[in-house]
């Protein structure tokens, strides 16, 4: 469904990303990991069309998408849930998710009350300021936010990052609660290797700029694996 093949891309003349390619299904959660600078933010920033890639291309259902912007992505409901999670501080919890609502393909109203109820935690806040909530909340707020867009495909950058532990397990469980009864898919960047494997259909090793290999979930219990490809065991 959300296909990319061959991409350059970096910053300025420099290229960070050397001919990678890859695809994501309908329903299909996909993993990646990489040592910090291999370039998986750099990834999720040319899918969501921040960075032009310098060549290579990028497609939705086989339509060609490489030069649209971030908003023509959103309305087409690619969604980003960037690192640091860049909620906006000053809007109250409700604002927030109304602002995700608008910029998705799908104006309907109720959907901010659609997507809360799979967020108890935030529908206590909605009056409070995002800059008033705890890393964890802004976290549950900024992935509220981006499903008020209603994504079929959404792009997650680091979510567990210094995040406490029962909201990564509420974050765990929410995902695999809408694979279960919607098709949306994932592209997940993620350094926590439980969380990952726990998401993740498939993971893609990133490697100076490129997809070094591609694991199974299950692969990622073995710890030899995990030392040889990632370094991080
Ligand atoms: N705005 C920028 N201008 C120039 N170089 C950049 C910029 N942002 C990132 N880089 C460089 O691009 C490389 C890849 O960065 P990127 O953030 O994509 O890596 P990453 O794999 O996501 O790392 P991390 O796990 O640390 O977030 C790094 O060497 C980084 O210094």
């Amino acid at each position: 469904m959300l296909e990319a093949k061959n991409l350059v891309a970096g910053y300025g003349a420099l290229p960070i990303l050397h001919g990678l390619s890859l695809h994501v299904d309908d329903n299909e959660y996909v993993g990646i990991l990489g040592h910090n600078g291999m370039g998986k933010t750099t990834l999720m920033r040319t899918l969501i069309g921040h960075i032009t890639p310098m060549s290579g291309s990028i497609s939705l259902d086989g339509e060609p998408i490489t030069g649209a912007g971030a908003h023509k992505r959103a309305r087409m409901r690619i969604g980003y849930v960037p690192q640091g999670r860049e909620i906006f501080p000053s809007l109250t919890v409700r604002e927030n998710l109304m602002m995700g609502a608008l910029s998705g393909a799908d104006k309907r109203r109720g959907i901010v009350e659609e997507v809360l109820a799979d967020f108890p935690r935030l529908e206590r806040l909605l009056e409070r300021n995002g800059g008033a909530l705890s890393g964890g909340e802004q976290q549950l707020l900024a992935i509220a936010r981006c499903l008020c867009g209603r994504p079929r495909v959404m792009l997650l950058d680091e979510p567990t990052e210094g995040i406490q532990p029962s909201i990564i397990d509420e974050i765990a469980d929410l995902l695999l609660a809408i694979r279960k009864r919607s098709s949306m898919s994932i592209v997940l960047v993620e350094q926590n290797l439980d969380f990952i494997q726990a998401l993740s259909d498939r993971v893609l090793i990133i490697h100076r700029g490129k997809v070094s290999r591609t694991l199974s979930a299950k692969d990622l219990s073995d710890p030899d694996v995990v030392n040889e490809f990632v370094g991080m065991g």
